[in-house]
């Protein structure tokens, strides 16, 4: 049972894949199993558990568990709604002694192990054993789902049927993309990893804490990163960027527009078309308060003829050319509504979506939300879930946008900025509790990097 940070993501075919090239599928049912059982016991103390099998190799690991818990002596019964179908979960199910009651009227017990489906599912649970997956569940103390809540797809966040909300679910082998994702997501509840020595490749791999560039003896404000924030029609929204632009670390940043007051940290100027021409400045911000008028427009131009790397948010991914070549390293900062109206509506899932965006405008990507993805060019793509539904407020995305703008004034590629800076949002939001605002969101960057 080990974190998932940094570990790859892997889809449906690509886990059969590894488990092909493993060639021992009956080890790894056992090793999975056991996997189950060793957490479920560590959990449960002295409680009873009930095994829930369904009729494919999740419920084979289920049956493994339900052997190995009472081999180690723990309280457990099994019940299954029909006879498994795979030849593994045949065996597996022989290797059970006990007796499999019937799921219409199992009683339920304090733990409940969910092993009905895993990555096969294929269509919705049937309603009446549906019904009483969640009559066992809302009965239980704690529902741990085995590889995913039953109910949910694999690759895509989807929800077939709606699953009861699991405490915990033990991702076998790999993280998939429904671990992450919303909706599927938010009925995983935490997620650990069962490691069945697989180490798939992958190039979409679940955000971990990244390597910061903290500064050293000899680092001056402009060797730290020096950040532009070009302003427009709201000041207020591109001056919580600038002030998240130095809580993040960055060592000067500019905001350009108008606007007045402290931080005394920050250095204003008035825009003017020669203001991006600085060569120290290490990236510019651009979007957060900046309007969509013809003021707007020429700014958005000035910036992206600028040829100094670029945080494109807000207000300027309405105004920009996907399509338009680039003459920097760019990074775009889109939620939903703004990836539909620059590169169409889709219903791939959001890996899928923010890759092709990102190989399409020759940019990163960050496709904000409740999971949010990063995604490179070339394919790499990094997920991070579990932010704080708090950020759902005005403001929250201008700190993100400045984050990441001294990310990349710092001198991490634009991957790796995107990433730090998502990290250091979700990461600050944390800190912040509940019903925070957006201001003290910035407060805490500094405190979590
Ligand atoms: N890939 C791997 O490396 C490993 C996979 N294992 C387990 O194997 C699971 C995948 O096993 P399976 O491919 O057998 O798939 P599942 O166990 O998820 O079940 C799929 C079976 O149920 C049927 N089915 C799909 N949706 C249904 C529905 N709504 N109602 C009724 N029947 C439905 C399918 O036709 C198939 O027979 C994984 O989730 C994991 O738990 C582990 O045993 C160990 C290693
Ligand atoms: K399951």
């Amino acid at each position: 049972m080990i974190p998932i940070d940094g570990h790859p993501i892997l889809t449906a075919a690509t886990m059969r894949a590894a488990e092909q090239a493993h060639g021992n599928l009956s080890a790894l049912m056992a090793q999975a199993g056991a996997g189950v059982a060793t957490a479920a016991r560590r959990l449960a103390g002295a409680s009873e558990v009930l095994v829930l099998c369904g009729p494919g190799n999740n419920g084979g690991d289920g049956y493994v568990a339900a052997v190995e818990l009472h081999v180690a002596g723990h309280p457990v019964r099994v019940a299954a709604a029909t006879e498994p179908r795979t030849d593994l979960a045949r065996a597996a199910r022989a290797r059970w002694t006990g007796p499999v009651e019937p799921l219409a009227t199992a009683r339920p017990a304090p733990i409940l192990i969910d092993a009905l489906f895993g990555t096969g599912l294929s269509r919705p649970l049937d309603a009446v054993h549906a019904m009483h997956f969640h009559r066992l569940a809302a009965a239980a103390r704690l529902t741990i789902a085995v590889d995913l809540p039953s109910g949910v797809t694999t690759d895509d966040g989807r929800v077939l049927t709606e699953p009861p909300r699991c405490h915990l679910t033990l991702a076998l082998g790999a993280v998939k993309p429904s671990h992450l994702l919303q909706p599927a997501a938010r009925y995983a509840g935490h997620v650990r990893l069962i490691d069945l020595g697989l180490s798939p490749a992958s190039v979409a791999t679940v955000i971990a804490r990244p390597a910061f560039r903290d500064p050293g003896p000899d680092t001056h404000k402009y060797s730290r990163g020096m950040v532009a924030l070009v302003g427009g029609a709201m000041p207020g929204a591109s001056e919580l960027a600038s002030i998240a632009a130095l809580r993040a670390g960055a060592g000067y940043v500019l905001h350009l527009g108008d606007g007045t007051g402290p931080p005394h940290a920050l250095v204003r100027r008035p825009w003017s078309a020669g203001a991006l021409t600085d060569p120290r400045i290490g990236a510019v911000v651009i979007g957060p308060g900046l309007g969509r008028d013809d003021t707007a427009r020429d700014r958005l131009a000035t910036a992206l003829a600028s040829g100094r790397p670029l945080v494109i948010d807000g207000d300027a991914l309405h105004l920009l050319d996907a399509d338009a070549p680039r003459s920097a390293q760019t990074i775009l900062t889109p939620h939903a509504g703004e990836i539909d109206a620059l590169f169409g509506k889709s219903t791939a899932s959001k890996i899928d979506r923010a890759r092709v965006a990102a190989a399409r405008a020759d940019v990163v990507v960050i496709f904000k939300g409740p999971d949010t993805v990063i995604a490179a060019p070339d394919s790499r793509v990094t997920v991070s879930a579990d932010a704080s539904d708090w950020l759902s407020a005005a403001g929250t995305g201008d700190v993100l946008a400045g984050a990441t703008g001294a990310m990349l004034a710092s001198g991490l590629p634009p991957f790796e900025a995107a990433t730090a800076a998502v990290w250091l949002h979700r990461e600050a939001a944390r800190l912040c509790g509940r019903s925070f605002i957006a201001d003290d969101l910035v407060g805490a960057l500094s405190r979590v990097r």
